[in-house]
């Protein structure tokens, strides 16, 4: 690090708030180093500099800035930094979300892109969608028969794992033709371990030498997943390999059949387990957190606002009625509840950053130089909360009005893609956009449409918290509870 910083000579980096010796910037940061970020972006401009142990470092939350990193110079910043927890738990960074960039990556995702997320693929999942759509209808409209207040965590993570775990690996983990309900709660469990351990800042990363002391044993942590999470995708190959030598290719075929059935690289028959295993963590992960954390967000926000409930519940009903559940085709043509999800990727994004990005070489970036592998945090929890972007009038109010053509535009920028960047931009941008924005809204779509919403234990609607933790994806402090009366009975049996 010290050739690349020799590299950039005396040329200036950008501001940033005065460091320690040895360990830098890095105790300025709290539990939840969003905010503090976004406190250094207030302070210090647009582009700040950290040095966080031995790493460079930048930090942003200006859509301009953005998007000369994620587009004009997405060549130059297009990599992913190697952390410790990249390395025990995406298969040594080889998989596509932490891979750095190189034919690796490009091979993997290419791979994801045109025989898995492709549309065709996505449409012939739509039966499935419908069925966990009415499994969760069930399921809600039980619990309320019992008299209890809905886990709206629970129901919303249920139907992300169901929809994903049956493209992905053609087994259904929660309800009737569930592979098992030991087995599904160990599987939520270690991919909730499995996000927080890979967002957490580890000091390992930033001072290898504390990595071998290891204070807060959380390498060792990192080790059991990974052993964990290894043993249960080579138990689904194995499943799938056997399943195969018995029906041949007869069956459905879901995510891992493809996989199995794709060659490798330089002339090999098929791909590695290893590669095999790397992307199916990748999708289980990308795919299960992200939607359901923000569903649970907007339903709380809904419930918090019963006069944005009650208008996207309006719009439901004029647009599929109140005699059938809600499709997926039905999705496009619900502009209300579209901006309700806008609003919801403005106020909670599904991870408070990006995706760390990494720079390939010293760059410059507005007028200030950046030594090779800088560390990039894109901090989209502040972009939603910029008042250069929003206005400072209204900022933490959720209105999804604002998303609007030609209303709420306040602030003294015009609104443009760069404002939320619920799925990032430029070569990284995530290629299950279209898969995840289907997931959120027909999970909302069908729980606002068959049932009435209202806060437990007699609670006043601005009651419900707004509080986050932080991780890779960034989930309320405590999960959502609710009370649902039915709105459709007579859809349920
Ligand atoms: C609401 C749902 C989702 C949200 C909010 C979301 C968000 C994101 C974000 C912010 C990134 C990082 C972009 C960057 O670093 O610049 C990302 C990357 C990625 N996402 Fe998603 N995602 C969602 C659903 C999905 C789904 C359904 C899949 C696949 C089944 C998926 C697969 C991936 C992959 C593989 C990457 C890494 C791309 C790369 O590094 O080249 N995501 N996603």
């Amino acid at each position: 690090q010290a050739g690349n910083r020799a590299e950039c000579g005396q040329q200036r980096l950008p501001p940033g708030p005065p460091r320690w010796p040895i360990v830098g910037n890095l105790l300025q940061l709290g539990r939840l180093p969003h905010r503090d970020l976004a406190r250094f972006c207030s302070v210090y401009g647009p582009l700040v500099y950290l040095r966080l142990g031995d790493v460079d470092a930048v930090t942003t939350d200006d859509p301009n800035v953005i998007r000369e990193i994620l587009l004009r110079q997405d060549d130059a910043f297009a990599s992913r930094p190697w952390t410790v927890a990249a390395a025990h738990l995406a298969y040594g960074c080889g998989d596509v979300a932490l891979a750095p960039m190189g034919s690796h990556w490009k091979r993997m995702r290419r791979i994801c892109v045109e025989h898995l997320l492709t549309s065709k693929r996505l449409e012939s999942f739509t039966a499935h969608r419908a069925e966990e759509a009415r499994h969760m209808v069930r399921d809600v409209w039980s619990r309320t028969m019992a008299g209890e207040a809905v886990d709206l965590r629970q129901v919303l993570g249920a139907f992300s794992m169901n929809n994903v775990t049956r493209m992905l690996l053609g087994k259904q983990y929660f309800g009737p033709a569930s592979a098992g309900r030991r087995e599904a709660m160990e599987f939520m469990g270690i991919t909730h371990e499995l996000f927080r351990l890979l967002g957490i800042i580890y000091i390992g990363d930033y001072l290898p030498a504390w990595r071998w002391i290891d204070p807060s044993r959380c390498e060792k942590r990192m080790r059991e997943v990974e052993k964990k999470v290894d043993d249960f995708h080579q138990k689904i190959i194995e499943e799938h390999r056997k399943r195969r030598r018995e029906a041949g290719v007869e069956h459905e075929l879901d995510f891992v059949d493809v996989l199995l059935s794709l060659p490798g690289e330089d002339g090999k028959e098929r791909l590695d387990d290893k590669e095999i295993k790397a992307l199916m963590q990748d999708m289980i992960a990308a795919a299960t957190d992200t939607s359901s954390v923000t569903n649970e967000w907007a339903m709380a926000e809904l419930i918090r606002h019963p006069r944005v409930l009650r208008k996207a519940q309006a719009e439901l009903d004029a647009v599929v009625g109140r005699d059938r559940q809600v499709r997926d085709s039905d999705l496009f043509r619900l502009p209300y509840l579209r901006c309700v999800v806008r609003e919801t990727f403005r106020l909670h994004p599904a991870g408070p950053f990006l995706i760390p990005h990494q720079s390939l070489r010293p760059t410059r970036l507005l007028g200030f130089s950046l030594p090779a592998r800088t560390r990039v945090f894109i901090n989209t929890h502040a972009l939603g909360r910029n008042p250069h972007v929003w206005g400072a009038g209204d900022l933490e109010e959720f209105r999804p009005e604002r998303h609007e053509k030609g209303r709420g535009q306040g602030g003294d920028q015009p609104r443009e893609d760069f404002a939320i960047l619920p799925f990032g931009a430029g070569r990284r941008r995530c290629p299950g956009a279209g898969l995840g924005v289907v997931m959120v809204l027909l999970a909302l779509a069908t729980l606002l449409h068959g049932f009435e919403w209202a806060p437990p234990d007699g609670l006043r609607p601005e009651a419900i918290d707004v509080v986050e933790v932080y991780g890779m994806t960034m989930p309320r402090a405590t999960p959502l509870r609710a009370v649902a009366t039915p709105r459709l009975a007579h859809l349920y049996e």
